[in-house]
């Protein structure tokens, strides 16, 4: 009946038995991992992206591409033509710990977005925030959105996240007509990821993955992408005035925390690399990366290199992290759609050129 064929309808969250409406909405940083994961998903859902990006890393029809820096306000407007809806998933690599660029981009440059946006009549702003505004480097168990900001951020891509998530939040204004909302998400990993696969493979490479750093039984939240992407759409569809998600934060994760070292070990598995079985104390491998930043800092005008062993990567893989989505369950109809299981193993799949003797 009509009836049933409706209920069905809208029990899926979403009608893929009607045509698609066509929606203009853009996403700042859509050339990168998570930006282009993102895009790829709201064409499949009719809608059309305007992607603003300092780089354009790849091609797709109902894609516009503007190429530009999100601290210039003039290239912004552009992209911003004619937009209602607006992701902003730009940020420069937690692995560039550069002070002067973090605060550029993600504080003065997200100033820049908000004021784009008000200037061009942009309805909502999604934020891509992080888990980690709340982490200060010791345990996090089933952390809610209700914990404090961190006070002693680990590294400046965290300080200037929490700079960052405050500026989209407090930007919220109902009788302006601009809505805004942020996501947490926490160590995102999936096809094409830049970040935590490839590193951990240049890790092994090196004979470095030896090792578990303290017990090894330190549970954290690693979320596959689509699971991101899923809860930014969410949060952008149930953005309306009349939502308690307005000018809030969201955690987005698997809602399956796992050991970091089972984790770590799956992945190296499953691209045919050994896991790690001998321990360290995690004092020690702290310290040893604390006097080897020390060494990096003092030897800079001589030489260059960047350690594997950071401190902020140490207290992330020696502690416990992991992160509540009940709020975003509650507000946003927010569930898992891939699992971890299925996670790890379609990202396995999406590396032959990482595997061991590749
Ligand atoms: N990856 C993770 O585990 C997590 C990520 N996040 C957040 O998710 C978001 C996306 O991360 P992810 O996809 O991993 O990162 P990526 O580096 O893959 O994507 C970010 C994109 O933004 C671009 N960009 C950087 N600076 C500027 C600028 N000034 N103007 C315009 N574009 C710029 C980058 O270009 P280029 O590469 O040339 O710098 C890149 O294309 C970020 O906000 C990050 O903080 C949050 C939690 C966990
Ligand atoms: C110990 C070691 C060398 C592990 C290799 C994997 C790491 C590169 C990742 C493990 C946890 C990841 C993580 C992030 C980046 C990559 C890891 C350190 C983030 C810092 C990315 C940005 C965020 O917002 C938080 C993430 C937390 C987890």
């Amino acid at each position: 009946s009509f009836y049933s064929w409706w209920q069905l309808c809208l029990g899926n969250n979403r009608c893929d038995c009607l045509p698609q409406v066509s929606k203009r909405c853009a996403v700042i940083g859509g050339s990168g991992f998570l930006g282009r994961h993102l895009v790829e998903k709201l064409l499949d859902r009719g809608y059309s992206v305007s992607v603003f990006d300092i780089r354009q890393s790849y091609e797709l029809p109902g894609v516009t591409f503007h190429q530009g820096d999100l601290c210039d306000k003039q290239a912004l407007l552009s992209a911003l033509k004619d937009v209602s809806l607006v992701f902003h998933c730009a940020s420069p690599a937690p692995s560039s710990d550069d002070r002067l660029l973090f605060e550029r981009v993600n504080i003065r440059g997200t100033q820049t977005v908000i004021q784009a946006c008000l200037d061009a009549g942009v309805q909502k702003l999604v934020l891509t925030s992080s888990a980690s505004v709340v982490f200060e480097g010791t345990d996090v168990k089933n952390g809610k959105e209700d914990l404090p900001y961190a006070k002693k951020p680990i590294d400046y891509y965290t300080q200037t996240k929490i700079e960052q998530e405050k500026l989209v939040l407090e930007a919220c204004n109902k009788p302006k007509g601009f809505l805004t909302v942020a996501i947490r998400p926490h160590g995102i990993f999936g096809p094409r990821d830049p970040q935590l696969v490839p590193t951990l493979v240049d890790a092994a490479r090196q004979g470095k993955m030896k090792f578990i750093i303290g017990d090894g039984t330190n549970l954290v939240d690693f979320t596959y992408v689509e699971n991101v992407v899923h809860g930014h759409i969410l949060a952008a569809e149930h953005l309306r005035a009349d939502s308690p998600i307005c000018g809030k934060p969201y955690h987005i994760t698997n809602d399956e925390p796992i050991r970091f070292w089972d984790f770590m070990s799956e992945v190296l598995v499953g691209l045919g690399y050994p896991a790690p079985r001998f321990h360290l104390p995690y004092t020690l491998v702290y310290g040893l990366a604390l006097l080897l930043l020390l060494l990096t800092w003092i030897l800079r005008p001589v030489m260059s290199f960047k350690p594997t062993f950071t401190p902020m990567r140490v207290a992330l893989a020696g502690t416990y992290h992991y992160y509540s989505c009940e709020h975003a369950k509650e507000h946003l109809g927010y569930k898992p759609v891939v699992s971890l299981k299925e996670g790890i193993a379609r990202t396995v799949a999406s590396y032959p050129h990482l595997r061991r003797g590749a």
